[in-house]
């Protein structure tokens, strides 16, 4: 803009370096001290006006945030800045907080403040606002819930996927057996991997990889695989809003081809069951969540009130595309297929490549473990999930990798504050971000005694439960977002576990470059960074 008294040349002249300095100078000296603030520039230009008294790192980035050990950093700094029970930083004009305390972890998961998440845009590009996880909180987000724990993870649905899981994990078994014959050790990641996403797609499909054909699997694999890579992604645009235009790493490009890609394969499937159940075969066949979805209108009229006045509203014998609980809100079934994919495959597999990992380092607790295992269950029937209650030394081997290896360090998804609110003595504005260091909290001296030690033991003196009612040891978060898979997570690691355990003796491989190695990378969960690779001896 210029004023109506000045021609091209004065517009030119204003802008000269001489007359720029002073302006630049001041911008320059106002965004510095904007930098300095504690916390950094998200806030500094936060509505406290600068009354926030939550100590943080000052600058623009918490690199700690960025690194694959963010978890860690982010301890270090907290420790150093005495913030250890709620710090702040910026990260571009996002505000966070984080806590590695479970007083304040207790503040933030279960306050109705914090019922709702931040969103990538890669979650966002991907579909994944109208999914579960990052669905607002509201009548939506609740409907969802309710379908989830209802058919897929009520403690029926879980008892009778036993023998699925059962076989999947006698087929990891065989493959095992067959890996150690070839090469002498096993990569187990990708049998675990493997495993896993079989698990997964027979409880969602009703088919696992190899009934999907040639090139079909394959797909759906790809599929979770570029998914995952995308929702990993640290992208620009999510802190710096004014690049998003840009698309500068191209994750918005390669959402929207893979969201395609995802079209196409799960509208073939969903098809496939609608025929199926036309032609009547759905009947045998009520096990999978396609199916329970696309017959939820019969059981929601047996049991559910709520969702026969959904479906009343929809108006539609066809519910899966036509909930439609507020407004026009429509329920689509593409996001609770994805969701389930990618939330159910790594942590489960992620988990037990750290819990056999540690068992290939302490020959004793796994020896420990097998005595367990033959005396309560012997060698002549594989395990099965009544057993598990009476194996109470390998639930502790569980809760102890829980602790010293959470899946969600940082419990994968933040939470957002929807109003201001009172975390600890502190005030946090509406708008923040919020994280718990969950694996901070679990390494604490000040709460576990020797944290750095390995000691399944510590949870026969003391019984912590790992479901979100003790913040000392919350892996799958607590509050009204806690993880609804948890049951179904933990039925899965502890039955693959004590059958693996049952039958092989996990030991270092024969080649020194694969001895184990425990660090760590921070992706979607906390993975380890070079891939176990070890002997496992059969028992058999
Ligand atoms: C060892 C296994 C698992 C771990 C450690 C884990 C951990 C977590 C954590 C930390 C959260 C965030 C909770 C919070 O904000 O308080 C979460 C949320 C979630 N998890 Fe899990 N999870 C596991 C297995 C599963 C499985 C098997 C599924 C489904 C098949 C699943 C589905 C979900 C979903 C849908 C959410 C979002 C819930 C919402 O926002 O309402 N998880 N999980």
């Amino acid at each position: 803009m210029t004023s109506p008294g000045m021609d091209a040349a004065s517009v030119f002249l204003f802008f000269t370096p001489t007359a720029l300095s002073p302006i630049l100078a001041v911008a320059l000296i106002a965004f510095s001290v904007l930098l300095m603030f504690p916390g950094g520039l998200a806030w500094a230009l936060a509505k406290t006006h600068g009354r926030s008294d939550i100590p943080g790192p000052p600058g623009v980035i918490a690199s700690a945030f960025c690194g694959p050990c963010a978890h860690r950093e982010l301890r270090s700094l907290a420790r150093s800045l005495k913030a250890v029970d709620l710090m702040a930083f910026s990260v571009g004009f996002t505000r966070f907080v984080v806590s590695s305390h479970p007083d304040t972890a207790k503040d933030i998961l279960c306050s109705s403040a914090f019922a709702d998440r931040p969103i990538k845009e890669s979650a966002y590009e991907l579909l994944f606002h109208r999914a579960m996880g990052f669905a607002p909180f509201g009548d939506y987000w609740k409907t969802l819930r309710r379908i989830s724990s209802t058919y897929l993870f009520s403690p029926r649905r879980i008892a009778s996927s036993c023998e699925q899981r059962r076989a999947i994990g006698k087929k990891m078994v065989a493959d095992i057996h067959v890996r150690m014959k070839k090469h002498g050790g096993v990569e187990m990641r990708q049998v675990l991997h493997f495993g896993s996403l079989n698990n997964v797609m027979m409880s969602v499909f009703g088919k696992s990889y190899d009934d999907f054909g040639e090139g079909g699997g394959f797909e759906l694999e790809s599929l979770v695989k570029e998914g995952y890579a995308l929702l990993s992604v640290f992208n620009w645009s999510d802190y710096f809003p004014f690049l998003r235009w840009l698309d500068l790493q191209g994750v918005r490009r390669r959402c929207r081809s893979l969201v395609k890609r995802v079209d196409a394969f799960v509208g073939q499937l969903i098809e496939q069951h609608r025929n199926n159940r036309t032609n009547g075969k759905a009947m045998d066949d009520a096990g999978d969540f396609v199916d329970v979805l696309l017959g939820l209108e019969a059981e929601e009229k047996l049991s559910e009130a709520d969702m026969v006045a959904v479906l009343w509203v929809s108006s539609s014998l066809d519910l899966i595309l036509n909930i439609c609980p507020v407004g026009n809100n429509h329920f689509d079934r593409r996001y609770m297929y994805q969701e389930m994919i990618f939330r159910g495959t790594d942590t489960v597999a992620i988990l037990l490549e750290w819990i056999l990992a540690r068992m290939v380092l302490h020959p004793d607790i796994q020896s420990k473990a097998h005595r367990e295992i033959d005396s309560v269950v012997g060698k002549s029937r594989p395990v099965g999930d009544t057993d598990i209650a009476r194996l109470p030394y390998l639930q502790s081997i569980i809760k102890e990798s829980l602790r010293m290896h959470p899946p969600g360090p940082l419990l994968s998804w933040a939470r957002l504050a929807t109003h201001d609110v009172q975390v600890g003595p502190h005030i946090v504005p509406a708008g923040t971000t919020a994280m718990v260091n969950m694996w901070a909290i679990a390494h604490d001296e000040s709460i576990w005694e020797n944290p750095q030690e390995f000691r399944p033991e510590r949870f026969a003196e003391e019984d912590v439960s790992v479901l979100g009612s003790d913040l000392r040891l919350a892996p799958f978060g607590a509050g009204r977002r806690v993880c609804p898979g948890k049951a179904m997570g933990l039925a899965t690691v502890h039955l693959w576990l004590a059958l693996l355990l049952q039958n092989f003796e996990f030991a270092p491989a024969a080649d020194p470059d694969h001895a184990v190695d425990l660090s760590e990378r921070l992706k979607m969960s906390l993975e380890m960074e070079k891939p176990l690779v070890c002997a496992a001896v059969s028992r058999t």
